[in-house]
Protein backbone atom coordinates (compact mmCIF):
# COMPACT_ATOMS: atom_id res chain seq x y z
CA UNK A 1 0.00 0.00 0.00
CA UNK A 2 1.45 3.31 -0.60
CA UNK A 3 1.76 6.23 2.18
CA UNK A 4 -1.04 8.11 0.46
CA UNK A 5 -3.17 5.33 0.71
CA UNK A 6 -2.47 4.03 3.97
CA UNK A 7 -2.81 7.99 5.89
CA UNK A 8 -6.05 7.83 3.92
CA UNK A 9 -7.27 4.53 5.28
CA UNK A 10 -6.09 6.04 9.18
CA UNK A 11 -8.17 8.88 8.66
CA UNK A 12 -10.99 6.91 7.59
CA UNK A 13 -10.85 4.80 10.25
CA UNK A 14 -10.12 7.62 12.51
CA UNK A 15 -13.73 9.11 11.38
CA UNK A 16 -15.60 5.62 11.61
CA UNK A 17 -14.26 5.30 15.20
CA UNK A 18 -15.39 9.06 15.94
CA UNK A 19 -18.96 8.12 14.65
CA UNK A 20 -18.96 4.59 16.69
CA UNK A 21 -18.47 7.00 19.70
CA UNK A 22 -21.73 9.53 18.87
CA UNK A 23 -23.80 6.21 17.95
CA UNK A 24 -22.80 4.78 20.89
CA UNK A 25 -23.57 7.88 22.83
CA UNK A 26 -26.85 8.26 21.27
CA UNK A 27 -27.95 4.82 21.65
CA UNK A 28 -27.30 4.86 25.46
CA UNK A 29 -29.94 7.59 25.53
CA UNK A 30 -32.46 6.32 23.43
CA UNK A 31 -32.08 3.11 25.95
CA UNK A 32 -32.10 6.06 29.18
CA UNK A 33 -35.25 7.57 27.54
CA UNK A 34 -36.87 3.85 26.87
CA UNK A 35 -36.06 3.54 30.76
CA UNK A 36 -38.34 6.34 31.81
CA UNK A 37 -41.40 5.26 29.14
CA UNK A 38 -41.10 1.90 31.36
CA UNK A 39 -41.61 4.16 34.80
CA UNK A 40 -44.18 6.80 33.16
CA UNK A 41 -46.06 3.32 31.76
CA UNK A 42 -45.91 2.02 35.46
CA UNK A 43 -47.19 4.78 37.21
CA UNK A 44 -50.23 4.88 35.47
CA UNK A 45 -51.07 1.09 35.31
CA UNK A 46 -48.89 -1.14 37.25
CA UNK A 47 -50.34 -3.98 35.60
CA UNK A 48 -48.90 -2.43 31.89
CA UNK A 49 -47.66 -4.06 28.84
CA UNK A 50 -44.69 -2.67 27.80
CA UNK A 51 -44.97 -3.46 24.58
CA UNK A 52 -46.90 -1.33 21.71
CA UNK A 53 -46.88 -2.78 18.86
CA UNK A 54 -48.48 -0.17 17.25
CA UNK A 55 -45.97 2.24 18.05
CA UNK A 56 -42.55 0.13 17.27
CA UNK A 57 -44.44 -0.06 13.65
CA UNK A 58 -44.74 3.91 13.70
CA UNK A 59 -41.00 4.18 14.66
CA UNK A 60 -39.90 1.54 11.51
CA UNK A 61 -42.03 3.19 9.21
CA UNK A 62 -40.96 7.07 10.06
CA UNK A 63 -37.44 5.34 9.71
CA UNK A 64 -37.63 3.86 6.64
CA UNK A 65 -39.36 6.86 4.98
CA UNK A 66 -36.41 9.21 6.15
CA UNK A 67 -34.15 7.28 4.74
CA UNK A 68 -31.90 8.15 2.31
CA UNK A 69 -29.45 5.66 1.77
CA UNK A 70 -26.65 4.11 1.07
CA UNK A 71 -28.03 1.58 2.85
CA UNK A 72 -31.86 0.28 1.70
CA UNK A 73 -34.46 1.43 3.85
CA UNK A 74 -34.81 -2.60 4.90
CA UNK A 75 -31.79 -2.69 6.09
CA UNK A 76 -31.97 0.27 8.01
CA UNK A 77 -35.21 -0.71 9.81
CA UNK A 78 -33.69 -3.85 10.53
CA UNK A 79 -30.82 -2.27 12.31
CA UNK A 80 -33.30 -0.03 14.54
CA UNK A 81 -35.50 -3.57 14.85
CA UNK A 82 -32.33 -4.66 16.82
CA UNK A 83 -32.26 -1.27 18.66
CA UNK A 84 -35.94 -1.27 19.64
CA UNK A 85 -35.42 -4.97 20.85
CA UNK A 86 -32.90 -4.13 23.29
CA UNK A 87 -34.50 -1.20 24.52
CA UNK A 88 -37.94 -2.73 24.96
CA UNK A 89 -35.73 -6.00 26.71
CA UNK A 90 -34.73 -2.92 29.29
CA UNK A 91 -38.18 -2.38 29.96
CA UNK A 92 -38.74 -6.39 30.02
CA UNK A 93 -38.16 -8.74 27.51
CA UNK A 94 -40.97 -9.86 25.32
CA UNK A 95 -41.71 -13.73 25.70
CA UNK A 96 -42.93 -15.58 22.71
CA UNK A 97 -43.87 -18.90 21.84
CA UNK A 98 -43.66 -20.41 18.36
CA UNK A 99 -44.00 -23.34 16.36
CA UNK A 100 -40.78 -25.55 16.85
CA UNK A 101 -38.35 -26.92 16.73
CA UNK A 102 -35.58 -24.48 17.26
CA UNK A 103 -34.72 -23.70 13.95
CA UNK A 104 -38.04 -23.32 11.71
CA UNK A 105 -38.87 -20.64 9.63
CA UNK A 106 -41.30 -19.44 12.59
CA UNK A 107 -38.35 -18.94 15.10
CA UNK A 108 -36.72 -16.97 12.30
CA UNK A 109 -40.05 -14.72 11.59
CA UNK A 110 -40.19 -14.15 15.84
CA UNK A 111 -36.93 -13.00 15.72
CA UNK A 112 -37.65 -10.59 12.60
CA UNK A 113 -40.59 -9.40 14.35
CA UNK A 114 -39.33 -8.72 18.26
CA UNK A 115 -35.96 -8.74 16.96
CA UNK A 116 -32.98 -10.76 18.82
CA UNK A 117 -33.41 -9.85 22.72
CA UNK A 118 -36.97 -11.33 22.57
CA UNK A 119 -36.91 -14.84 24.74
CA UNK A 120 -38.65 -17.12 22.13
CA UNK A 121 -39.85 -20.47 23.24
CA UNK A 122 -40.14 -23.26 20.84
CA UNK A 123 -43.38 -25.25 20.56
CA UNK A 124 -44.29 -28.64 19.36
CA UNK A 125 -47.90 -27.77 17.74
CA UNK A 126 -49.67 -24.60 16.73
CA UNK A 127 -52.78 -25.57 19.00
CA UNK A 128 -49.79 -25.08 22.00
CA UNK A 129 -48.48 -21.95 21.21
CA UNK A 130 -52.14 -20.56 21.06
CA UNK A 131 -52.29 -22.45 24.36
CA UNK A 132 -49.15 -20.59 26.00
CA UNK A 133 -50.44 -17.51 24.81
CA UNK A 134 -54.09 -18.00 26.29
CA UNK A 135 -52.71 -19.22 29.29
CA UNK A 136 -50.69 -16.05 29.81
CA UNK A 137 -47.60 -18.04 29.95
CA UNK A 138 -45.83 -15.93 27.09
CA UNK A 139 -47.08 -12.79 25.84
CA UNK A 140 -47.12 -13.44 22.34
CA UNK A 141 -47.72 -16.26 19.65
CA UNK A 142 -45.99 -16.40 15.97
CA UNK A 143 -47.56 -19.15 13.79
CA UNK A 144 -47.57 -19.41 9.80
CA UNK A 145 -50.90 -18.78 8.02
CA UNK A 146 -50.07 -18.99 4.83
CA UNK A 147 -47.37 -19.44 2.01
CA UNK A 148 -47.21 -17.93 -1.31
CA UNK A 149 -46.39 -21.29 -3.37
CA UNK A 150 -48.67 -23.81 -1.09
CA UNK A 151 -51.45 -21.70 -0.51
CA UNK A 152 -52.75 -21.48 3.78
CA UNK A 153 -52.22 -23.23 6.54
CA UNK A 154 -54.84 -24.62 7.48
CA UNK A 155 -54.66 -26.00 10.80
CA UNK A 156 -54.08 -22.25 11.99
CA UNK A 157 -57.62 -21.14 10.84
CA UNK A 158 -59.34 -23.96 12.28
CA UNK A 159 -57.51 -22.99 15.61
CA UNK A 160 -58.71 -19.50 15.10
CA UNK A 161 -62.11 -20.90 15.78
CA UNK A 162 -62.39 -22.21 18.73
CA UNK A 163 -60.38 -19.97 20.64
CA UNK A 164 -60.69 -16.33 22.34
CA UNK A 165 -57.11 -15.30 21.22
CA UNK A 166 -56.54 -12.31 19.02
CA UNK A 167 -53.77 -11.22 16.06
CA UNK A 168 -51.80 -8.41 17.52
CA UNK A 169 -49.65 -8.54 14.41
CA UNK A 170 -47.87 -10.08 10.77
CA UNK A 171 -44.87 -10.63 9.53
CA UNK A 172 -43.88 -11.89 6.16
CA UNK A 173 -40.80 -14.02 5.26
CA UNK A 174 -39.17 -14.35 1.92
CA UNK A 175 -38.15 -18.54 2.39
CA UNK A 176 -35.14 -19.79 0.53
CA UNK A 177 -34.52 -23.59 0.77
CA UNK A 178 -31.24 -25.26 0.37
CA UNK A 179 -30.26 -28.71 -0.23
CA UNK A 180 -27.96 -29.43 2.95
CA UNK A 181 -25.76 -32.07 3.71
CA UNK A 182 -23.50 -33.12 6.87
CA UNK A 183 -19.81 -33.47 6.79
CA UNK A 184 -20.04 -37.49 6.26
CA UNK A 185 -22.32 -37.69 2.92
CA UNK A 186 -21.39 -38.97 -0.53
CA UNK A 187 -22.77 -35.94 -2.52
CA UNK A 188 -22.46 -38.05 -5.30
CA UNK A 189 -24.62 -40.83 -3.73
CA UNK A 190 -27.47 -39.04 -1.95
CA UNK A 191 -30.61 -41.51 -2.26
CA UNK A 192 -32.87 -39.68 0.46
CA UNK A 193 -34.33 -36.73 1.00
CA UNK A 194 -35.53 -35.43 4.17
CA UNK A 195 -37.77 -31.96 4.53
CA UNK A 196 -41.21 -31.12 5.62
CA UNK A 197 -43.98 -31.40 3.43
CA UNK A 198 -44.82 -28.01 2.84
CA UNK A 199 -41.22 -27.63 1.83
CA UNK A 200 -41.03 -30.36 -0.46
CA UNK A 201 -44.53 -28.49 -2.32
CA UNK A 202 -42.45 -25.50 -2.62
CA UNK A 203 -39.18 -27.44 -4.21
CA UNK A 204 -41.07 -29.82 -5.78
CA UNK A 205 -39.58 -29.18 -9.59
CA UNK A 206 -36.28 -28.49 -8.67
CA UNK A 207 -35.97 -31.88 -7.09
CA UNK A 208 -37.98 -33.86 -10.09
CA UNK A 209 -35.40 -32.11 -12.13
CA UNK A 210 -32.50 -32.90 -10.15
CA UNK A 211 -32.56 -35.60 -7.64
CA UNK A 212 -35.34 -37.55 -9.33
CA UNK A 213 -34.66 -40.81 -8.09
CA UNK A 214 -34.07 -39.73 -4.49
CA UNK A 215 -36.49 -41.14 -2.02
CA UNK A 216 -38.57 -37.98 -0.45
CA UNK A 217 -39.22 -38.41 3.33
CA UNK A 218 -41.43 -36.19 5.05
CA UNK A 219 -40.57 -35.03 8.36
CA UNK A 220 -42.41 -32.42 10.94
CA UNK A 221 -40.22 -29.78 10.40
CA UNK A 222 -37.34 -28.81 8.55
CA UNK A 223 -35.07 -28.41 11.62
CA UNK A 224 -36.12 -32.33 12.12
CA UNK A 225 -35.12 -32.99 8.61
CA UNK A 226 -31.53 -31.30 9.23
CA UNK A 227 -30.87 -33.22 12.37
CA UNK A 228 -31.34 -36.58 10.29
CA UNK A 229 -28.81 -36.12 8.04
CA UNK A 230 -26.25 -35.27 10.38
CA UNK A 231 -25.59 -39.27 11.32
CA UNK A 232 -26.72 -40.65 7.66
CA UNK A 233 -23.66 -40.47 4.97
CA UNK A 234 -26.25 -40.85 2.10
CA UNK A 235 -28.57 -38.25 3.19
CA UNK A 236 -29.66 -34.62 2.30
CA UNK A 237 -32.16 -32.16 3.73
CA UNK A 238 -34.54 -29.16 2.25
CA UNK A 239 -34.29 -26.27 5.07
CA UNK A 240 -33.38 -22.85 5.40
CA UNK A 241 -30.58 -20.92 6.61
CA UNK A 242 -31.13 -21.13 10.31
CA UNK A 243 -31.82 -24.83 10.47
CA UNK A 244 -28.56 -25.14 8.73
CA UNK A 245 -26.36 -23.34 10.72
CA UNK A 246 -28.09 -24.99 13.75
CA UNK A 247 -26.41 -28.16 12.82
CA UNK A 248 -23.90 -27.17 11.02
CA UNK A 249 -24.52 -28.49 7.85
CA UNK A 250 -23.04 -27.44 4.43
CA UNK A 251 -25.34 -25.86 1.32
CA UNK A 252 -24.54 -27.81 -1.85
CA UNK A 253 -27.24 -26.25 -3.67
CA UNK A 254 -28.33 -22.77 -2.59
CA UNK A 255 -32.27 -21.39 -3.20
CA UNK A 256 -34.19 -24.48 -4.60
CA UNK A 257 -37.62 -23.04 -4.08
CA UNK A 258 -39.36 -23.47 -7.47
CA UNK A 259 -40.23 -19.30 -7.17
CA UNK A 260 -38.08 -16.95 -6.63
CA UNK A 261 -41.07 -15.02 -4.96
CA UNK A 262 -41.65 -17.53 -2.14
CA UNK A 263 -42.66 -16.38 0.80
CA UNK A 264 -44.82 -17.45 4.22
CA UNK A 265 -46.94 -14.94 6.22
CA UNK A 266 -47.06 -15.27 9.88
CA UNK A 267 -49.44 -13.89 12.65
CA UNK A 268 -48.40 -12.72 15.75
CA UNK A 269 -51.54 -13.95 18.33
CA UNK A 270 -51.53 -12.60 22.07
CA UNK A 271 -54.76 -12.15 24.49
CA UNK A 272 -55.42 -8.66 22.88
CA UNK A 273 -55.30 -6.99 19.73
CA UNK A 274 -53.39 -3.61 18.42
CA UNK A 275 -54.42 -0.21 18.57
CA UNK A 276 -54.39 2.28 15.61
CA UNK A 277 -50.95 2.64 14.03
CA UNK A 278 -52.01 4.94 11.12
CA UNK A 279 -51.95 1.40 8.45
CA UNK A 280 -53.43 -1.47 9.74
CA UNK A 281 -55.43 -4.76 9.06
CA UNK A 282 -58.26 -6.45 10.41
CA UNK A 283 -59.02 -10.03 10.31
CA UNK A 284 -62.06 -11.51 10.43
CA UNK A 285 -64.07 -14.48 10.59
CA UNK A 286 -67.69 -14.80 9.00
CA UNK A 287 -70.30 -17.47 9.29
CA UNK A 288 -72.49 -17.15 6.47
CA UNK A 289 -76.39 -17.83 6.73
CA UNK A 290 -77.78 -20.52 4.84
CA UNK A 291 -79.68 -18.94 1.76
CA UNK A 292 -79.49 -17.97 -1.72
CA UNK A 293 -77.42 -14.79 -2.67
CA UNK A 294 -75.76 -14.90 1.24
CA UNK A 295 -72.35 -14.34 0.27
CA UNK A 296 -73.30 -11.96 -2.03
CA UNK A 297 -75.17 -9.90 0.63
CA UNK A 298 -71.87 -10.42 3.04
CA UNK A 299 -69.37 -9.11 0.81
CA UNK A 300 -71.63 -5.97 -0.54
CA UNK A 301 -70.72 -3.93 2.18
CA UNK A 302 -66.68 -4.36 1.83
CA UNK A 303 -67.76 -3.10 -2.04
CA UNK A 304 -69.81 -0.22 -1.20
CA UNK A 305 -67.14 1.15 1.25
CA UNK A 306 -64.29 0.85 -1.43
CA UNK A 307 -62.50 -1.45 1.44
CA UNK A 308 -59.09 -3.35 -0.03
CA UNK A 309 -60.16 -6.76 0.76
CA UNK A 310 -56.89 -8.61 1.26
CA UNK A 311 -57.43 -12.36 1.45
CA UNK A 312 -60.80 -14.62 1.34
CA UNK A 313 -60.53 -18.11 2.56
CA UNK A 314 -63.34 -20.69 2.77
CA UNK A 315 -63.10 -23.78 5.49
CA UNK A 316 -65.84 -25.99 6.37
CA UNK A 317 -67.32 -24.62 9.80
CA UNK A 318 -66.89 -27.48 12.02
CA UNK A 319 -70.05 -26.58 14.30
CA UNK A 320 -71.98 -28.25 11.80
CA UNK A 321 -74.86 -25.54 12.37
CA UNK A 322 -73.60 -23.59 9.40
CA UNK A 323 -71.88 -25.17 6.29
CA UNK A 324 -68.97 -23.09 5.73
CA UNK A 325 -67.00 -20.00 7.63
CA UNK A 326 -65.25 -17.42 5.43
CA UNK A 327 -61.91 -15.76 7.14
CA UNK A 328 -61.37 -12.60 5.79
CA UNK A 329 -58.56 -9.62 6.19
CA UNK A 330 -58.97 -6.09 4.70
CA UNK A 331 -57.18 -3.02 5.15
CA UNK A 332 -58.25 -0.98 8.11
CA UNK A 333 -58.55 -0.98 11.55
CA UNK A 334 -61.75 -1.51 13.90
CA UNK A 335 -61.62 1.82 15.36
CA UNK A 336 -61.72 3.59 12.65
CA UNK A 337 -65.57 5.18 11.95
CA UNK A 338 -66.08 3.84 8.36
CA UNK A 339 -64.34 0.58 9.21
CA UNK A 340 -67.01 0.36 12.13
CA UNK A 341 -69.91 1.11 10.69
CA UNK A 342 -69.32 -1.30 7.64
CA UNK A 343 -68.60 -3.77 10.29
CA UNK A 344 -71.90 -3.35 11.81
CA UNK A 345 -73.70 -3.65 8.45
CA UNK A 346 -71.79 -6.94 7.41
CA UNK A 347 -72.30 -8.26 11.50
CA UNK A 348 -76.54 -7.48 10.25
CA UNK A 349 -76.48 -9.99 7.54
CA UNK A 350 -74.07 -12.68 8.76
CA UNK A 351 -74.92 -15.65 11.08
CA UNK A 352 -71.82 -14.58 13.36
CA UNK A 353 -68.92 -12.81 13.19
CA UNK A 354 -65.97 -12.20 15.32
CA UNK A 355 -63.03 -9.84 14.56
CA UNK A 356 -59.96 -11.72 15.43
CA UNK A 357 -58.05 -8.35 15.75
CA UNK A 358 -56.28 -5.19 13.90
CA UNK A 359 -52.80 -4.59 13.60
CA UNK A 360 -50.34 -2.78 11.99
CA UNK A 361 -49.22 -3.93 8.83
CA UNK A 362 -46.58 -5.46 8.00
CA UNK A 363 -43.09 -2.83 7.70
CA UNK A 364 -40.55 -5.51 7.46
C1 LIG B 1 -40.20 3.00 24.53
C2 LIG B 1 -41.38 2.41 24.45
O1 LIG B 1 -41.59 1.05 24.74
C3 LIG B 1 -41.25 0.01 23.85
C4 LIG B 1 -40.01 0.31 23.12
C5 LIG B 1 -40.07 1.08 21.98
C6 LIG B 1 -38.83 1.73 21.41
O2 LIG B 1 -37.73 1.37 21.82
O3 LIG B 1 -38.97 2.65 20.57
C7 LIG B 1 -41.30 1.27 21.33
C8 LIG B 1 -42.45 0.70 21.80
C9 LIG B 1 -42.47 -0.20 22.96
O4 LIG B 1 -42.54 -1.55 22.52
C10 LIG B 1 -42.60 3.18 24.03
O5 LIG B 1 -43.72 2.70 24.24
O6 LIG B 1 -42.43 4.31 23.51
Amino acid sequence: MSSDAAASLDALRERIDQLDNDILHLISERARCAQEVAEVKLDEDPGTRFYRPEREAQVLRRIMAMNKGPLSDEEMARLFREVMSACLALEQPVKVAYLGPEGTFTQQAALKHFGESAVSLPMAAIDEVFREVEAGAVNYGVVPVENSTEGVVNHTLDTFLESSIRIAGEVVLRIHHHLLVGENTRRDKISRIYSHPQSFAQCRKWLDAHYPHAERVAVASNAEASRLVKTEWHSAAIAGDMAGKLYDLEVIHEKVEDRPDNSTRFLIIGNRDAPFSGSDKTSLVVAMRNQPGALHDLLEPFHRHRIDMTRLETRPSRSGVWNYVFFIDFVGHHDEPHIAAMLDEVRLRAADLKVLGSYPQGVL
